[in-house]
């Protein structure tokens, strides 16, 4: 199995407050090519167990497995994008994307070409020389996206990527995402609060509880790919739909 957790749980101690428990025996798996969710309610700890997979934080207890080699607390096995935007403001959108390239020891203008090269899968061609601040919303989260791909890890970790955009630049992002993972065959593991955004994109969803972050239900999605927007009027997926919404209304 490419990623496992396996009973995770995470406190937060503090001596002001009283201790937080933000997960709780938390258990999953992300098989190689798929593209598993998580979703649940504000501060249930999703942005937590993603850090911890990441090996940004450590797990109180449990253990974290890629293809079955403990990676606790161990980070730059995965490729991760956290939830705030995190380009480099006095970098170009082309300096922006090299920088995993050069991390890994890339010569400059060897990096620099690999990264043109990409640039239009990702609808940014015309966009190299510009800063981030030039770029919309949408724009920026594809950079985003690019760079974390060139971290060359063969799990992607994305936090929320869609959930500051726009409901059209979001529909919009979903198109290009599908199209892209067919492409690219990247295993994903995606954090969201988007009903419909989990079953457009996922294989598997995991809808948590609030806080302490439990898995409630492991939902297939059974609907065919290709995946297109028009599936989302479908009987199949309002089913599917449904299903989440009455596992994410009741606690
Ligand atoms: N470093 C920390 N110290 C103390 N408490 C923390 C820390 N990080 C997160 N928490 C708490 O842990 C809980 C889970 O937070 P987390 O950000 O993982 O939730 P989330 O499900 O991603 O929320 P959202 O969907 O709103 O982003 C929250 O109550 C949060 O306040």
């Amino acid at each position: 199995m490419m990623l496992e957790v396996k009973n995770v749980t995470k406190v937060f101690y503090s001596n002001k407050y009283e201790d937080l428990t933000a997960l709780e025996d938390v258990s999953l798996f992300v098989a190689k090519g798929e593209f598993v969710s998580i979703i649940g309610p504000s501060g249930c700890g999703k942005s937590t167990l993603l850090e911890m997979i990441a090996g940004l934080l450590k797990p109180t207890s449990g253990d974290i497995y890629l293809n079955g080699q403990s990676i606790t607390g161990k980070k730059g096995n995965t490729a991760y994008m956290p939830q705030k935007d995190v380009l480099f403001p006095w970098r170009t959108i082309i300096e922006n994307v090299m920088i995993p390239l050069e991390v890994q020891g890339v010569k400059k203008a060897k990096a620099k070409q690999e990264a043109l090269s990409l640039l239009p899968a990702f609808g940014l061609e015309q966009f190299a020389d510009h800063y981030p601040e030039m770029l919309s919303g949408g724009m920026r989260q594809r950079v985003n996206f690019l760079r974390t791909f060139l971290f060359r890890k063969e799990l992607m970790l994305l936090d929320e990527p869609f959930g500051k955009l726009d409901a059209l630049t979001k529909m919009q992002m979903h198109k290009w995402l599908l199209k892209i993972l067919e492409q690219l065959k990247q295993t994903v593991l995606l954090v969201t609060h988007d009903i419909e955004e989990a079953i457009l994109l996922s294989d598997r969803i995991y809808v948590f509880s609030s806080r302490p972050g439990k898995i409630k239900r492991e939902v297939v999605v059974t609907l065919d790919r290709p995946r297109t927007q028009e599936m989302i009027t479908s009987s199949a997926f309002i089913e599917i739909k449904k299903q989440l919404f009455d596992l994410l209304k009741t606690d």
